[in-house]
Formats: structure tokens, sequence, C-alpha cells
């Protein structure tokens, strides 16, 4: 019998750098519609319009302090031994507007938020002031000089009516809520969050809540996806995990394409026998983008297009599924959402223990952050494997390791990427 080699092309894989592989990815952004929501739902959205304010803010002159409204010149050269007096005329609480002039040698009581009338050009200080009553009327004593402007806001202020407040692609948080509260906006343009459906692969995944098996493990890796993806904006799907089989593979993948904006998948993209993700993105009903990039862990995360929508096929390995996730999958999430920022913080660090692994790909090493001697110091995990699940939940950054052959020394400076969260609680 003839013998022949045989032809295993999957062996053989072109590595792109990240930043390559990250460029692949995002051509094939395709912005996300707008929505409206209910204010108290827009945290965390982005935001799909520009805010520009409606009305300057304040909109009318505040006071600043309980008090009284005074003309400041008739305080003009007064003194302990000499104090002035204003007749009170007036009493305005906040909300509710001066209902007399204060005339020169008068005064309006005044609580700190309400308008101060249009004739008063300073606010005095309840404390700084005595109360004194003469023939059935009310008067203050001053002993000191007051500067024209004193505890008041202009109107304006903070904003002019116009003024752009937030641009597009800035994402909700509680100060952006107050501005939308404030400017009376309750319904709140934002980008739709794009669907995202997640599916394990692997005959040797239980589901959480099957009793373990021996050679077998619970299939973790969809649960950390889907909270990776909320985070980073989207709205996932936890499809039903599937087994090792490459048709089965084909028709999930088909019909998830079908029904959401983005796919991902995890496991099977290396060189095994039964590695059917790997398979299936050559196929031609698939455009393969990348299925090796120059990094460690997630050296064979690969991603496919499909008519114009993302497959992302992750490695099973819980720490390279962990980072191909932030590292592809947050930023094109975020790009389709308009977010400014999509990609994952970058800062640097000092290095706080020596990491000497050599490799000649990129290392995203999980670890952890602390502020010592006044300088950020990044320490890498104790175990930090493509395999290893455990030290995920403890990492604040992932520390960018160079392609090195002697590693990186403890005290040189590493950019460091930030993680959401982190593991502070
Ligand atoms: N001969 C070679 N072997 C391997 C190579 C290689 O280049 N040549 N690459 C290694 C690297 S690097 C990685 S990373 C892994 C990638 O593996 P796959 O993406 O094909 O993933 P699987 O084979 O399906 O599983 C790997 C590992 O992860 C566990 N797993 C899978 N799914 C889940 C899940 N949903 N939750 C938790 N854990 C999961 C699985 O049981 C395996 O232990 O390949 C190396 N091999
Ligand atoms: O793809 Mo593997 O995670 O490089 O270790
Ligand atoms: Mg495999």
């Amino acid at each position: 019998m003839e013998q022949g080699k045989i032809n295993e092309d999957k062996f053989r894989r072109s590595a792109v750098s990240v930043e390559e592989a990250q460029a692949k990815v995002l051509a094939h952004v395709r912005p996300a519609e707008s929505e409206l929501v209910p204010i108290l739902e827009a945290g965390h959205r982005v935001l799909a319009s520009d805010v520009q304010a409606p009305h300057p803010f304040p909109h009318f002159r505040r006071s600043g302090m309980d008090g009284y409204a005074i003309h400041s010149l008739d305080t003009k050269g007064c003194h302990s031994g000499q104090p002035v007096q204003l007749e009170v005329i007036d009493e305005i609480p906040c909300g509710s507007l001066p209902s007399a002039s204060v005339g020169w040698g008068t005064a309006s009581r005044i609580m700190t938020g309400a308008k101060v009338p249009d004739e008063a050009d300073a606010v005095i200080m309840l404390e700084m002031t005595e109360a004194i009553e003469q023939d059935g009327k009310r008067y203050i004593l001053i002993k000191r000089e007051v500067e024209p402007g004193k505890n008041i806001t202009p109107a304006g202020f903070e904003l002019a009516e116009g003024d752009l407040i937030m641009e597009k692609g800035r994402r909700v948080g509680p100060g952006e809520v107050s501005v939308l509260a404030t400017f009376g906006i309750h319904q709140v343009p934002v980008a739709r969050k794009p669907r995202v459906a997640v599916f394990s692969t692997g005959s040797e995944l239980l589901a959480i809540d099957e009793p373990l098996q021996d050679g077998r493990i619970r299939n973790s890796n969809t649960y950390m996806l889907v909270h990776q993806i909320r985070e980073a904006g989207g709205e996932p799907y936890m499809l039903e995990a599937i087994e090792d089989d490459l048709s089965v593979a084909r028709q999930r993948v088909k019909e998830a394409f079908a029904e959401y904006d983005i796919v991902i998948t995890t496991g099977g993209v290396s060189v095994g026998d039964y590695d059917i993700m790997a398979e299936l993105v050559r196929e031609q009903s698939l455009e393969m983008l990348f299925n090796k990039v120059m990094m460690r862990p997630g050296s064979v995360t690969t991603a496919a297009v499909k008519e114009g929508k993302l497959l992302f096929a992750l490695s099973g390995n819980p720490g390279a599924c962990f980072v191909g996730c932030e590292l592809f999958v947050r930023p094109f999430i975020g790009a389709m959402l308009g977010s400014r920022e999509p990609f994952l913080p970058k800062f640097q660090a000092v290095l706080g223990r020596t990491y000497a692994k050599v490799n000649n790909f990129t290392r995203f090493v999980r670890g952890s952050l602390a502020f010592e001697d006044g300088r950020l110091v990044a320490y890498p995990a104790s175990l930090d494997e493509s395999s290893v699940m455990i030290t995920i939940k403890d990492s604040d950054v992932l520390i960018v390791i160079p392609p090195t052959n002697q590693g990186v020394q403890a005290g040189q400076l590493v950019d460091v990427l930030m993680l959401p969260g982190g593991s502070r609680g």
C-alpha cells in the first residue's frame, strides 16, 4: 500500500499581530441603531446623539446661602463698631419668587436655592447678621462689608443655552443622568445593544447543574462570556452548548447568524482532531479574517465574517477565552455602539515581580494592581497559563509583556490594560 503524507492544512496558519487582528475585526463594524429608553434604564448605555443645553443652567440667579438678599453698597464702610441696619421686607423660600423689590436700606430673607431678587447684588449669610425688631418691624444688623456678587450663582454659571454638554458615544453614568434629568430629558437616545449569541463547543462539557463525571468538566466559559459581553455593552444570549460535531456547529452558527448581530463560540479552534470551529471557518460559507494572533494566551483566537456579521471563535482554554473577548469582542461591541473609547484603557505601571517566561508573542498576563510609594505597581498572577481559570477573578489588569527572550525584570515599566471592575470589588 502506498504511503502518503496526510494534508493537515489546519497546522498552517499565518499569525497576525493583535493590532492587525483588531483592525480586521473593526473594519466590519456596523453602527447600532438608536433607540429611546427611560432615563432610569439609561445607565451604562451609550448616547446615540449629542446633548445640547435647551436652556441656561441655572436659569435664574440663585442664592447659595440661607441669609438675606441685599445691596452690597448698603454695607459700605460698616464695621462692628458701626453696623448698618436694613429693614427686612420680604421672605423668599426656595421655589418661590420675590414678592417685593429690594430697595436701598432693605433686605429680603432668602433660602439656599431661591431666586435672588433682580435688584439685589449680594446675599449675606444668616450667621453674619443679627435680627432685631423695632416698632413691629424686622431689621438686621450687619457689621462687615459684603462684596458685590457674594453668595449668588449667576444664571448660566454652569451652562449657557445651546452649549454642547455631552457627545454622542459617551457612556451614561450617574453624572450624565444628573445632566439629563436637569434638562428634562427623560427619554434618552442610546445606541441599541448588539444582540450577541454565545455557545460553547466541547463533548467534555457538563451543564453547571450536572454532577461531575470523570474526564469531564463544567462549562464555565459561556457564563464568563455572558458577563463580559454585558459589561462591554452588548445583550448576551446564551445558547445551548454543543458537542464536538462539525455539522451541528455549522447548523447552529447559521441559525445564530439569522437571529443575532454577533456570534461567539468557545472551544475547538486549535489543531486537535475535534477542533470543529477551526474546520468550520475554513468553509466557503464563511470568510475567515484570522485564525492565529501573535499573542498569549489566545494565539488560536479566530474570527470570520458571514454576510457582514462577525463570528468570534474563541479558544476553549478559559484564560485565552477571557483575553480574546476583552481584546476583540469588547472593542467590536464598543465600536458598534459608537463608543469613543472601545478598547480597554491603557496606562503604565511598574512590574512588581520579575516575569521570567520567554515568548516571541506578546503576552497579556493577568495581574493585580497596588499603589506603593506613590507608584502604580502591577503584580503578575502566580498562575497565568491559558488553561488556568482560577486567577481570572483576581485580575485588575492585563500586563502587556512584549515578545522577549529574557523575560521582564521587576521594577521595569510595563503597559497595563485596565479590566472593568477589577478584583477589588
Ligand atoms: N498540538 C497543539 N495543541 C494545542 C495547541 C497547539 O498549537 N498545538 N494550542 C494550545 C493552545 S495555545 C490553546 S489556547 C488550546 C486551544 O484549544 P481550543 O480552543 O481548541 O479549545 P478546546 O480544545 O475545545 O479546549 C481547550 C481546553 O479548554 C477547556 N474548555 C473548553 N470549553 C470550555 C468551557 N466552555 N468552559 C470551560 N473550559 C472549557 C477544554 O476542556 C480544554 O481543557 O489548545 C492547545 N493545544
Ligand atoms: O491560544 Mo493559547 O491560549 O496561546 O495559550
Ligand atoms: Mg482543542
